[in-house]
């Protein structure tokens, strides 16, 4: 769904006719256009205003004086670049551009044709994933070249490197008009109109405090207060305290940078692994408070940006693997995006890392433990240490709580851990889609107006999708049955990643750190399970 938003009195009757937005919004202020961005953001899922499936404008007026005529709407111009820029780092997966009234005026049909372009290609799941891992143009704002902001063809689309290339800006402030927005006050404020739930510090507490957690069943905003409940507590014993409307900024811009529509990676996989890694320092380091605040962190931006892909379907001469060589290019990617991400809203927490060495690069390292292609390390390391008397380093053991949490989904009771094997299926489902629409192309490279040929609505069929998906998860009582006569493949999926990497690393993670037991039991229970299951569909 696409928002055309007409700031402070700004007027356009042919972007209104044109049919490329579901709906106007008009705004006083750029201030009151940020907040609005973050309420529709944390609407209840399966939210159509998440600005990722469609494509939306924001007009600025131009005063309309004889200055700013005669200046060509200059001023109007210079904000649209300024807010451009601030839609790229704190709002990075949206698809959003702000143009001046002028600017739309001078060369309307260049920018409903773009419009329509970008419409068309972000409207598709598959050309949509490749669009972000593979799109190698910079827009204007980027560049710092103002004349191309409406020529360059899908400026207005999330890519990887547009996100790592606005994140990396040497602009560290955070913009008077961000730190305006009084965050508890939304989130009251959103909080009284949606559904209920978890609202004392008691309640959440009591919710975090399980392992039966389950971040499928909350809504977006009791996401983000469950990470403010965390990081604040955490913070407090770390004494790095940070004041509250800080750490909400930190929360929401976290949340704008993970894909709200990836069916597994996102910021519901964030919270979930950060809610395990918490609760897993609590056992394996109770005392130590520092780690555990910046292995929390890490657990929260592990995968920021992630296209819901993996490393395997990236194009090798693309920007974005280019950048990294090749290698672990997703985990590098989530790491400098979400570094650059603290350093703009919580440059305090570095300071925890300077006095050692060995913490210094912390939440790199975690984050990089992540990659699964390295998954054998790691268990060759719990073989060892298990049978020799040699301790676990703190990045050895820092990578294995990362590495638990960030998998620990298999370990969940069955009624969580279902919910989250139906949506990694889901997620194969658009990877071996991707695929075979890349092997289709060829070597064919990154045109500017990439086609889509399909002219299928699917942005009312993907709604219709999330609206089945977000039922099947939420349904009281969740019905397991259901959801495996629809999806009969999720048992044999859930057999083999816990046959071939789950299984036998929480098995050797629970020798070293016997209160871990519990891991692998679940494990071993949710596998018979499968296995039955698996057992009956072929028998019958
Ligand atoms: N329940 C699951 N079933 C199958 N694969 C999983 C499951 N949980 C995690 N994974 C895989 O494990 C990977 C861990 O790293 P990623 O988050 O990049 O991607 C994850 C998935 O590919």
């Amino acid at each position: 769904m696409a928002t055309l938003f007409l700031i402070g009195g700004a007027e356009s009757p042919p972007l209104l006719e044109s049919g490329l937005f579901d709906r106007e919004v008009l705004l006083r202020d750029a201030e009151t256009l940020l907040r609005r961005l973050y309420s529709d953001r944390v609407y209840p899922l399966p939210n159509p205003w998440n600005y990722e499936s469609g494509v939306s404008l924001v007009v600025l007026p131009t005063s309309g004086g004889a200055d700013d005529r005669a200046g060509r709407g200059s001023g109007a111009e210079e904000d649209a670049v300024l807010l451009n820029k601030l839609f790229g780092k704190f709002f990075p997966t949206f698809n959003i551009r702000a143009v001046s009234q002028f600017a739309v005026e001078e060369d309307l049909a260049t920018l409903l044709d773009m419009v329509q372009q970008e419409r068309q290609l972000c409207r598709d799941r598959t050309s949509r994933m490749d669009h972000w891992m593979h799109h190698d143009v910079l827009p204007a704002e980027i560049t710092d070249d103002s004349h191309r902001a409406n020529s360059t063809c899908q400026n207005n689309l999330y890519s990887m490197l547009k996100h790592f290339h606005a994140a990396q800006g040497t602009d560290l402030r955070v913009p008077r008009v961000l730190r305006n927005i009084r965050f508890s006050e939304l989130v009251e404020e959103v909080d009284a109109e949606g559904p209920t739930g978890p609202d004392t510090v008691e309640q959440f507490q009591e919710v975090l405090n399980t392992w039966e957690f389950s971040a499928l069943n909350l809504t977006t905003l009791q996401l983000i207060k469950c990470g403010f409940y965390i990081l604040h507590t955490l913070s407090q014993r770390a004494k790095v305290p940070t004041a509250d409307n800080k750490l909400y900024l930190l929360l929401f811009t976290l949340e704008a940078s993970y894909h709200q529509i990836n069916r597994f990676h996102n910021f519901k996989h964030a919270i979930d692994v950060m809610q395990a890694t918490w609760k897993l320092c609590s056992i394996i380091l109770p005392q130590d408070h520092r780690v555990t605040l910046l292995l929390c962190l890490a657990a929260i931006g592990h995968d920021v940006g992630h296209p819901g892909t993996n490393n395997a379907l990236f194009k090798q001469e693309s920007g974005t693997s280019r950048m990294f060589q090749g290698h672990s290019v997703l985990e590098n990617f989530h790491y400098q995006i979400f570094s650059s991400i603290l350093r703009s809203l919580w440059p305090t927490v570095f300071s925890l890392t300077r006095t050692d060495t060995e913490h210094k690069n912390l939440i790199e390292s975690a984050i990089l433990a992540t990659d699964m292609s390295i998954h054998q390390k790691y268990v060759d390391i719990l073989t060892e240490r298990s049978t020799s008397d040699v301790p676990l380093t703190v990045v050895e053991t820092i990578s294995l709580i990362i590495k638990a949490a960030d998998i620990s989904n298999v370990t969940r009771p069955l009624h969580v851990s279902a919910k989250w094997a139906f949506l990694i299926t889901l997620e194969f489902k658009d990877c071996a889609a991707l695929q075979e629409y890349l092997q289709s192309r060829g070597n064919s490279t990154n045109s500017c107006h990439c086609a889509v040929q399909d002219s299928r609505p699917r942005e009312d069929y993907d709604m219709e999708f999330e609206i089945e998906m977000h039922e099947l998860i939420n349904s009281t009582p969740f019905s397991l049955d259901l959801l495996l006569k629809k999806y009969p493949a999720i048992p044999a999926g859930q057999i083999f990643f816990i046959n071939t990497f789950a299984f036998e690393f929480f098995d050797k993670l629970a020798k070293i750190f016997p209160d871990l037991r519990f891991l692998i039991e679940n494990v071993e229970s949710n596998k018979q399970f499968w296995i039955k299951r698996q057992e009956s569909r072929t028998s019958s």
